[in-house]
C-alpha cells in the first residue's frame, strides 16, 4: 500500500525537505475503523477458582431449581399450619417434636397433626410440613421422656418456607455469554455444578517501546537518556482490559532493526502494539515499517489531545497499534482504541469506556479545535461526581497518570470550559462498559 493512499499528503518545507502533513480525522471515526476489524476471538476452559475477571463463553442457564427443594430459612420447628389455626396468647398449642435435622439431613419421619420437626436453617422440609416456627417463639419442654413445643400464635401455610425455584427455576437464562465473571456469577457457576467454567481466552498483545534514548528500569541514567515507562504502563493497561502480553522489549530507532523486529512478532501475538515512532520525525519509522509490511493504515491522525499521531494499521485483519511515544498520548491511545478492541474479543457486548457526567472542578480557558482527553480524578463532593485534572495537561507528561481514574472529554472547537461546567468523562477503573461510545450518546 502506498503513501498516499494513507490520506498523506506531502508538501515542501522550508528547507526544501518533504514534510508530511496529515489529516486528522474525527476520534469517533478512528474508532468506528478500528472496531470493523474487533473480532470475537476464541475459547478455552479454565478451573472455577481461576474464573474471576474472565468473560464468559457461553450463556449460563439454571440447570436446576434454586434452592432445590423447600428449605427452612430458620431455626425452629417444622410444622403443618393448619395444626397452629386455634393458637392464640390465650390458647396455647402444643406439638409433639418426633425429630430433629440439620442442615444437609431429611428426616424419615411422616408427620402427623400435632407433631413437629425440630429443624435447622438450610434443612428440606419435612413433605407433611409447610411452615416454620422460629425457635424464639416457641416454649420446649419434656414430659415422660419425650419432647414437645408449644406456641401461642397461629401460622399460614407458607410462612417461612424458602420454596424450591424461588430463587430460579431450571432453565432460566441467567448470566449472558460475554458477561465479566464477578463473585456473583462465580457463586451461580459453583451452584451449577460448573469445575471448570468456559471462557474467553484472553488475547495476546505483543509490546514493543521504541527509542534509541530508552533505558530498562534497571539501567542508570545518562545523559540524554530516560527510562522506558510506556512498556510497564501499557502492560499494565493490557491486564486492566483482560487481555495478556508478551514484551519484546526496546528497540532502538533503526528502520531495518525495529521492521525485522515487528515482522518477526506479528505472528506470535493476536495485537502488535508499538510506543513511539510514529510522528514525522527523522527517526520517527513505524510509517515506514507499515508500508513496508503491506499494512493498511487505517488513520495517522486524528483530531484528539493528547494522541494525535496514533496510529493504526491492519495486515491480513491483525491490528497493529502505533502508540505515540509521549507517555499521556500513549495512555490515552490504549484507553480509546486498544481497550474497545480487546473487549470484543473477550465478546463482551458493552466494550466502551462507561461516560457519565461530573461537575469540573477548575477552568479550562484555552480554546483547542481539537477533543482533549484530560486524564482526571474524579470524587464524589456532596453527593455529586466531581472531578479535577490529575495533573499537567500535557502529552508529555508521565506524572498525571497515576492519579488518573476517568478521562475528562472537553470537545474541541469551544470556548474552553470554565468550573462548575458540566462535563462527559470516562470512567478507566470501571469494569462493566457501555455498548454506546459516549461521542455518540
Ligand atoms: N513536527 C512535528 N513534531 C511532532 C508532531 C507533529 O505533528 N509534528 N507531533 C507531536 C506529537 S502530537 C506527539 S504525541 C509526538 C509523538 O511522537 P512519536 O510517537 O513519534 O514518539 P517518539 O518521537 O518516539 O517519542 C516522543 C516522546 O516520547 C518519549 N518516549 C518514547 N517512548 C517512550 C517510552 N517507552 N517511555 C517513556 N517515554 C517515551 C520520547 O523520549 C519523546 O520525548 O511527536 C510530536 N512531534
Ligand atoms: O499525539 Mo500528541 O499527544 O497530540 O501531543
Ligand atoms: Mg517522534
Amino acid at each position: 500500500m502506498c503513501l498516499i493512499n494513507w490520506y498523506y499528503k506531502k508538501v515542501e518545507g522550508v528547507r526544501g525537505l518533504t514534510v508530511e502533513t496529515r489529516k486528522p480525522i474525527p476520534v469517533k471515526e478512528a474508532i468506528r475503523k478500528v472496531m470493523k476489524f474487533a473480532e470475537i476471538g476464541s475459547n478455552e476452559e479454565v478451573l472455577l477458582p481461576d474464573s474471576y475477571g474472565r468473560y464468559l463463553a457461553e450463556d449460563l442457564i439454571a440447570s436446576h431449581d434454586v434452592p432445590p427443594f423447600h428449605k427452612s430459612p430458620y431455626d425452629g420447628f417444622a410444622i403443618r399450619a393448619i395444626d397452629s389455626k386455634e393458637a392464640s396468647q390465650l390458647n396455647e398449642i402444643e406439638f409433639k417434636v418426633i425429630d430433629e435435622i440439620g442442615a444437609g439431613f431429611v428426616t424419615t419421619k411422616k408427620v402427623g397433626p400435632f407433631e413437629a420437626v425440630r429443624i435447622m436453617t438450610g434443612a428440606q422440609m419435612p413433605y407433611e410440613c409447610d411452615a416454620v416456627v422460629m425457635l424464639e417463639l416457641t416454649k420446649e419442654y419434656e414430659r415422660d421422656g419425650k419432647k414437645y413445643m408449644s406456641i401461642k400464635r397461629s401460622f399460614r401455610s407458607g410462612d417461612n418456607v424458602s420454596f424450591q425455584g424461588e430463587d430460579t427455576k431450571k432453565g432460566t437464562p441467567l448470566v449472558e455469554k460475554g458477561t465479566r465473571i464477578n463473585p456473583g456469577v462465580q457463586a451461580l457457576l459453583a451452584t451449577f455444578g460448573y469445575e471448570k467454567v468456559r471462557v474467553s481466552k484472553k488475547p495476546l498483545i505483543g509490546i514493543f517501546a521504541t527509542g534509541t534514548e530508552l533505558l530498562e528500569v534497571n539501567e542508570p541514567l545518562v545523559p540524554g537518556k530516560i527510562r522506558n515507562s510506556n512498556a510497564y504502563m501499557v502492560q499494565g493497561q493490557v491486564i486492566r482490559s483482560g487481555a495478556t502480553f508478551r514484551y519484546f522489549g526496546k528497540l532502538n530507532d533503526q528502520l531495518d532493526e525495529c521492521f525485522e523486529a515487528i515482522k518477526n512478532a506479528l505472528d506470535e501475538v493476536d495485537i502488535l502494539i508499538t510506543t513511539g515512532g510514529v510522528s514525522v520525525g527523522d527517526y520517527d519509522y513505524l510509517p515506514a515499517i507499515y508500508e513496508r509490511l503491506g499494512a493498511n493504515v487505517l488513520f495517522n491522525k486524528i483530531g484528539m489531545r493528547p494522541g494525535s499521531v496514533t496510529t493504526v494499521a491492519e495486515l491480513n485483519g491483525k491490528l497493529l497499534f502505533g502508540l505515540s511515544g509521549n507517555p499521556s498520548a500513549c495512555y490515552v491511545g490504549y484507553e480509546l482504541f486498544v481497550r474497545p478492541v480487546v473487549k470484543t474479543m473477550l465478546r463482551s457486548y458493552t466494550p466502551y469506556l462507561q461516560s457519565v457526567d461530573a461537575i469540573l472542578e477548575e477552568d479550562f480557558p484555552k480554546p483547542n479545535p481539537f477533543t482533549r482527553f484530560v486524564r482526571g480524578a474524579a470524587t464524589f463532593k456532596e453527593g455529586h461526581l466531581v472531578v479535577k485534572t490529575s495533573g499537567l495537561d500535557k502529552s508529555n507528561v508521565v506524572t498525571s497518570l497515576s492519579g488518573a481514574n476517568v478521562l475528562i472529554v472537553l470537545p474541541g472547537g469551544t470556548r474552553g470550559f470554565t468550573k462548575g461546567d458540566k462535563v462527559t468523562i470516562l470512567l478507566l477503573e470501571e469494569e462493566q462498559g457501555t455498548n454506546t461510545l459516549w461521542a455518540e450518546k
